[in-house]
This record gives structure tokens, sequence and C-alpha cells, in this order.
């Protein structure tokens, strides 16, 4: 250059006809987006890892597909974080009322095919499924669809474990073989996230030793709130040459286990929809009734929503794990959003559930029970849905 004694040297030269363009982004035509399947048992975090990747500073574009509960019911999708000053949230395609490994294969293939068609446009896909995902259907599809095998790739499985309920879970197992989703999902897990360790007093050895007698090759990485390394979670590669027989075998293994041993088939879900203001006192009472008294005398693992408080502009959301809730403020409704309750229920009987219509605590969530035409009742049942109604 001739006025290299005055100017800076230039990293790069740049020519005045081919102006600089930085690389694309996104993976080229022929090389396969990764997708990182993030499974784990019911309220053990999975929308916290999401949320957690989504506003984590990785530079990479994602796209998430999520499992709903119920076709209408839009809660999860309400409560995710689409991306504060992180990552693009490119595409968010909210799979049919099912669940990902027994009713919606289809939809899921259909989400996938669409999101590759534009995958210029994003670096990789999380799949959030439900908490009760067995996950080898789901890995049969990523792993070896003739359809999808040049576009994406499966990257790994993430599992998530609630370290508090681990230990009943574990228990409960060993009695009646009952969670069998949640051993199925360590199973085939890559990593397992070891989540909500504040909630859990002393070692943690006894838990990871027990998750690695399910699956001895598992990485186990402990969190709170899922603030893990995220270089634990992208471009694992576990799904090269080197791991795909140990796959193989879980796979084979799965398919010889019976239907009604990979779901429990007592759990139900119930989806409340209610368009009218609520009292956050009332529903708290309800919470506790149902949570911590125990009135109806129902196990409830789950229970999650948005709700539209009075006086309120905020959206807030609704979490229960079991005992532990919370019902927050998360963020202003939108103009363009119905203001709107929405409540999953997620117990282990149809019939208490029929028994919670009659709840007689609190009024006004007793008025959102008599409303249930607005509402369905999903039960789960030989990996079948059936949608009752129950108004
Ligand atoms: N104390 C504590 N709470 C946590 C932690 N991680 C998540 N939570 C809370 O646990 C509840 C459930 O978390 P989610 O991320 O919604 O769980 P999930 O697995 O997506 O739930 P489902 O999709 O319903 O199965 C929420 O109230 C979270 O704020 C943690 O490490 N510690």
């Amino acid at each position: 250059m001739e006025d290299d004694d005055e100017c800076p040297p230039l990293a790069v030269e740049l020519s005045p006809e081919k102006p600089y363009s930085p690389p694309p982004l996104g993976p080229s035509a022929a090389s396969p987006v990764g997708v990182t399947v993030i499974t784990g048992y019911l309220g053990a975090g999975k929308s916290t890892l999401v949320n957690y990747i989504l506003s984590a500073q990785h530079g990479k574009r994602i796209a998430v597909i999520l499992n709903e509960f119920g076709e209408e019911i839009g809660v999860e999708r309400a409560m995710i974080n689409e991306g504060q000053g992180g990552a693009l949230v490119e595409e968010w395609v909210e799979l049919a009322n099912g669940c990902v490994c027994c009713t919606v294969k289809h939809s899921l293939v259909q989400a996938l095919e669409q999101l590759v068609q534009r995958k210029e446009r994003m670096d990789h896909i999380l799949l959030e499924t439900t908490g009760l995902a067995d996950p080898a259907p789901l890995v049969s599809i990523l792993w070896l669809d003739d359809q999808l095998e040049s576009s994406i790739k499966l990257d790994s499985i993430i599992t998530v474990i609630d370290a508090k309920n681990f230990r009943l879970q574990i228990d409960e197992h060993k009695k009646s073989s009952s969670f069998p989703e949640a051993f199925h999902q360590i199973a085939f897990a890559d990593v397992v996230i070891l989540n909500k360790i504040d909630l859990v007093e002393g070692s943690l050895e006894d838990l990871e030793r027990q998750i690695h007698e399910v699956n001895a090759l598992v990485t186990v990485v402990q969190s709170v709130r899922c603030q893990v390394d995220l270089n634990k979670i992208f471009d694992q590669q576990a799904y090269g040459a080197k791991n795909s027989s140990q796959l193989q075998e879980l796979l084979e293994y799965s398919k010889s286990v019976p239907p009604n041993l990979r779901h429990d088939n007592s759990i139900s879900t119930l989806c409340i929809c209610e368009q009218d203001p609520i009292s956050l006192s009332k529903v708290e009472s309800w919470l506790e009734d149902l949570l911590w008294e125990r009135k109806l005398d129902m196990d409830i693992y789950r229970c999650k929503g948005i709700l539209h408080v009075h006086n309120s502009d905020q959206v807030h959301t609704l979490q229960a794990v079991r005992e532990v809730y919370e019902v927050l403020p998360a963020r202003e409704w939108s103009k363009t959003e119905s203001r709107t309750n929405k409540i999953v229920v997620i117990g282990d009987s149809a019939d208490s559930f029929l028994a919670m219509k009659f709840c007689t605590t609190d009024a006004i969530i007793r008025r959102a029970m008599f409303n249930f035409g607005r509402g369905t009742c999903i039960q789960l049942q030989d990996d079948e849905l059936l949608v009752e109604d129950f108004s």
C-alpha cells in the first residue's frame, strides 16, 4: 500500500469492488443442523435450561421446538423468554396436542422439515419435550429418519433431573416401577444436568451413583437453575461413529419394553382456561389447599400456568413442582395477546380430577372448574390421548 506510513495497518485489505461480507452464520446447504433434545421429568427445569440458553451470549441463532400439552393452551410458549439480549429465536413450532413420543411423531417430522427449509437462518435447534416423553421414539426419528437424515443431526440428549424429587422417584420406582419415563430419560442421556441442588442438603454423591447405575457413560453436571457451561451442551456430536452402537442397543432394548411400562398410565393432565381476571390471594390459597393440605387427597406432580390477575398489567406465571410453588409477575401483557388464565395440572388420577371439579374452597377457581366447556381434560392411557369434556 502507498500510504503505509500514515495509515494504521489493516488486518484485512478491503477492495472497493468487493465489499467485505461476513461469512454466513448458518450451516451450509450441505451441512446438517445440530439438534439438542432436552428431556427430563415434570418440573425438572427444562424450560429454565431453554431460557438460560436463549439469553446466554454464545452467538448461535437458535430455533426452539416445544411439545405443548394442549392445543390451545399455549402456557409453555408464554413462559419461554424469547432470547433477551442473546440468541435469536427464529421459529417456534408448537406441536399438536399430545406427547411427542406417542401421538405427535408426524407433527414433529413436519416441524423439523419446516425448520430445515430455513436452515441458513439458524445454527442449532433445541427440542424441549414434555416431562412424560420417552426419548426412544424421538431418537429414532432424529437419528434414523431417512427424510431428515441429511438436513439435521442429533447432537446430544440432555436430561434435566430435579435433585430434590429424584430421591423420592428412586424410592417409588424401586417399590412399584412407577416413574418409568424418568429412568428411560436417564438411560438415553448423553449429559444429565443434576439441577436444583440448592434444594438438597448434604452430599450428592449417592444421587450421582444412582444416575450412573442407570447409565454408566453419562456425564453428570450439577446446577442451580440450569446455569451450566454451554460447552457441555452444544456440539457434543454424541452420535458420531464412536457412540452409535450404544444408542442402537438402547433402541433395541426400548422396543422390547411394552408400552404400558414406558408410561406411567395413572398420570392425567388437566387444562383449565378462564378469561376473567382472578385474585392472586385466592389462587394461592387454592394451591396451598391442593399442594400442602392435600385437601383432595390427590398427588399433584406438576402445575403450571399463566394468570390474568386483577388490577395488574403483568402476565403472572404459576409454577409448582410437587409441594413447592411460586406465582410471579413475568412481563407485561402485549397488546396483541388476549388476557386469560391458563393452568395445566398433572397428577395421579382422573378420579381425583373429577373430585377437583367439586372443590369448594375457592369461588373463583371453582368457577373455572365449572367452565370446563372451554377447557379439556386430557388423559394419557395406553399411549393414547383421551380428550374428555367434564362440563
Ligand atoms: N429452587 C430451584 N428452583 C428451580 C431450579 N431450576 C428450576 N427451578 C424452578 O422449578 C420450576 C419448574 O421449572 P421448569 O423449567 O418450568 O421445569 P420443566 O422441566 O420445564 O417443567 P415441565 O415442562 O412442566 O416438565 C420453576 O418454578 C423454576 O423456577 C433450581 O435449580 N432451583
